[in-house]
């Protein structure tokens, strides 16, 4: 590992904790800052991990230490991946080269990592609803901390963000709701929220034109179409303009707002007043994702996050070149497919929940933006929205990472199973997704959608196969299709122009064995063909079958299986509980002559966070893994003789 260490400025490396930073003064706050800045900046051009956001709030984090008795105070996070400031000023600061290592500090809050983390995050639009639940429970127990939320303006436009204001505004508990505006989710926040923000933080510009514009509207009176609706924006935008934070008022939250979130002290002092307000209220702070480092101000998609080390003044990229062919990733493949389908089938449409780049689901945006859709931070929207169009004849392909896709669960179940809509899921980081956790990791989707009625449920093992299973899935008209893929690179092998259909429920045979069947649902199969030779030079003849689906179930391949083996291992990188090895499992159970055997995926408990390859070693799901348990099944049978 590499352990290099940023040396933090002569300011921060007296602050071990909010206690130190009480005692600089207000005026060498802005040197905190830029310190602050800079160790963050040092430290993840060579570790990599979330970068914009959190150099967006150095001046709102040093704040909030600054006025409030963290952590006693409880300050919480919304997504978490803007915390790396708040981690070094609570103590972490010698530890954050481990960020978000194997076995080092999590990228995001995390509750057993330290008292300052007050509620665990990863994924977005909790923590007005945690903030709220703390504030009332202050009240229950007559205690007397103040509670405050952070949350992103892309972290507003959720559902869940909306619920929590809607229950805030008349419980009348003191809480105060930070709101991050920098314009920004991980690609240009959508939506009209953003729109409305957008209308408050110009405000002058819109009051300066204000007499203009109603002359302007006495004209467009007599106008198209077009011209009309651009007038009645520009309405909203006035009224927006005239009464800012209106929403939030009539949402029950006292507004203040907009302002400068890089003025530090100006910060802290709104801060301090606030303190002394009651109930609900909220302070619309305006930020710049990436302040204080030119690349990641430019480009601010980019830098999001960075995964490879960089210059820290130019920003250039410092990884090791390749003459490689560059590997296509699997969301690459995902989304060149869905474009060559929807060129043919003018049907198929797109839809991500604010993930364009993650999904690579921009490609099809810029490429048919008529039929891609980015329908902001609303995975449960993004699926009844599907279901919607499924229902007029359309074939919506929604591509939404595992782990967000259980935010949007009743609506799998009650908007698309439940009516057989033909939705197809496309399921991008399934199993361990690396450095981002616990809260990331794609374990559950293969139990949670072969537990619905209705549900196709498949994982290709490779670029060719994903292909060949989203053709199938856009011809398929019997209901619900999910297609679930990994993080990362696909295997690089040639991959035919041509789509194939493949049956539902038909798996295909990698290798003949004899001794023992290997099972392997989806990508982890490709550890299961590594493990093949040493299986032989160890004594062991193994099959491989690649199953493509957990359900329908290819009984027939199973029926053969079983016939001709004796011990099977099947493997999936997803949860055992309910998975594919626990379908294969129910499959047998009733069967006279079953085969013996062991179910292998991911057991259950929480899994923490490293590279892929460190958390399947870790699992043992990886071929040497296999190879240990396939060693374990032969010795154990032998033992039985
Ligand atoms: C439920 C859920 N969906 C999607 C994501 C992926 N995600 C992480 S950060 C982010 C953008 C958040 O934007 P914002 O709250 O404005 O924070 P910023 O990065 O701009 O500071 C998204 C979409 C997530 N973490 N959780
Ligand atoms: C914080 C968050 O949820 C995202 O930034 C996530 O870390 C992206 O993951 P990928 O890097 O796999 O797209
Ligand atoms: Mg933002």
């Amino acid at each position: 590992m590499n352990n290099y260490k940023a040396v933090p400025g002569p300011l921060l490396s007296t602050i071990n904790s909010p206690d130190d930073l009480k005692k600089v003064s207000a005026d060498q706050l802005p040197q905190v800052c830029q310190e602050l800045r800079d160790f963050i900046i040092d430290t993840v051009s060579v570790h990599g991990g979330h970068f914009g956001a959190s150099l967006g709030v150095v001046e709102l984090t040093t704040a909030l230490h600054y006025v409030y008795d963290t952590p006693e105070d409880q300050l919480v996070w919304d997504v978490g991946h803007q915390a790396y400031g708040h981690k070094i000023l609570t103590g972490r600061r010698d530890d954050f080269h481990t960020n978000r290592k194997y076995l080092g500090l999590s990228g995001f809050p995390k509750r057993t990592e330290s008292p300052y983390d007050t509620f665990g995050v990863g994924h977005s639009s909790t923590s007005i609803s945690a903030g709220l639940g703390m504030s009332v429970a202050r009240d229950l127990l007559q205690k007397n901390n103040e509670v405050v939320a952070v949350i992103g303006d892309g972290a507003m436009t959720a559902g869940m963000a909306f619920e929590a204001m809607n229950n805030a505004g008349v419980q009348n508990s003191d809480l105060l709701v930070i709101l991050n505006d920098n314009r920004m989710s991980i690609d240009p926040n959508v939506g009209a929220l953003n729109e409305y923000l957008a209308d408050i933080t110009t405000t002058q510009t819109f009051n300066k034109m204000r007499d203009d514009l109603y002359n302007m509207l006495g004209y467009f009176k007599g106008a198209g179409e077009k011209m009309r609706k651009m007038a009645s924006r520009m309405e909203a935008a006035l009224t927006t303009a005239l009464t800012p934070g209106s929403l939030f008022r009539s949402l029950g939250f006292k507004y203040y707002g907009p302002v400068d979130g890089h003025n530090v002290k100006n910060l802290a002092r709104q801060l301090h007043d606030l303190k002394k307000v009651s109930g609900p209220k909220l302070l619309h702070v305006v930020t710049v994702k990436g302040k204080g480092f030119a690349p990641a101000e430019r480009d601010q998609v980019k830098w999001h996050a960075s995964g490879s080390p960089f210059d820290k003044v130019t920003g250039n990229s410092l990884a090791k070149k390749s003459n490689d062919k560059p590997v296509p990733k699997y969301q690459d493949v995902f989304a060149d497919s869905l474009i060559e389908l929807a060129k043919k089938n003018e049907l198929i449409t797109g839809i991500t929940a604010a993930m364009p780049s993650g999904t690579s689901m921009l490609k099809m945006m810029e490429e048919i933006p008529d039929r891609a859709f980015d329908v902001g931070i609303a995975e449960q929207h993004a699926v009844t929205f599907a279901a919607g169009l499924a229902t007029q004849g359309l074939k919506p392909f929604v591509a939404i990472y595992s782990t967000f896709l259980q935010r949007g669960y009743d609506q799998v179940v009650h908007d698309v199973a439940i009516q057989n809509l033909p939705v197809v899921f496309c399921m991008d980081r399934a199993g361990v997704a690396g450095a981002d956790g616990p809260t990331h990791h794609g374990l559950f989707d293969v139990s949670y959608m072969r537990c619905l009625p209705n549900v196709v449920v498949s994982a290709p093992m490779d670029e060719q196969d994903l292909r060949n299973l989203m053709y199938t899935a856009s011809r398929y008209g019997e209901g619900p299709f999910s297609i679930r893929y990994p993080r990362g690179a696909a295997t690089g092998m040639k991959v035919s122009p041509e789509f194939e259909y493949i049956t539902p429920g038909k798996g295909r045979t990698i290798a003949e064995g004899e001794d023992i069947a290997i099972l392997s649902f989806g990508t982890i199969g490709n550890y299961a063909a590594e493990a093949l030779d040493e299986l032989k030079i160890a004594g062991i003849s193994a099959g491989l079958y690649d199953m493509r689906f957990a359900k329908p179930l290819d009984t027939e391949l199973l029926d053969d299986i079983s016939r001709k083996y004796r011990h099977i291992i099947t493997i999936e990188d997803a949860a055992r509980f309910g998975g594919f090895g626990s379908a294969v499992a129910e499959y047998y159970s009733d069967k006279e002559d079953r085969p013996v055997q062991v179910i292998m995926g991911v057991e259950d408990r929480v899994v923490e966070h490293g590279t892929q390859k460190e958390l399947h070693r870790e699992l043992g799901l990886d071929a040497q893994g296999i190879v240990e348990q396939a060693k374990l099944l032969m010795e154990k049978q032998t033992s039985r003789l």
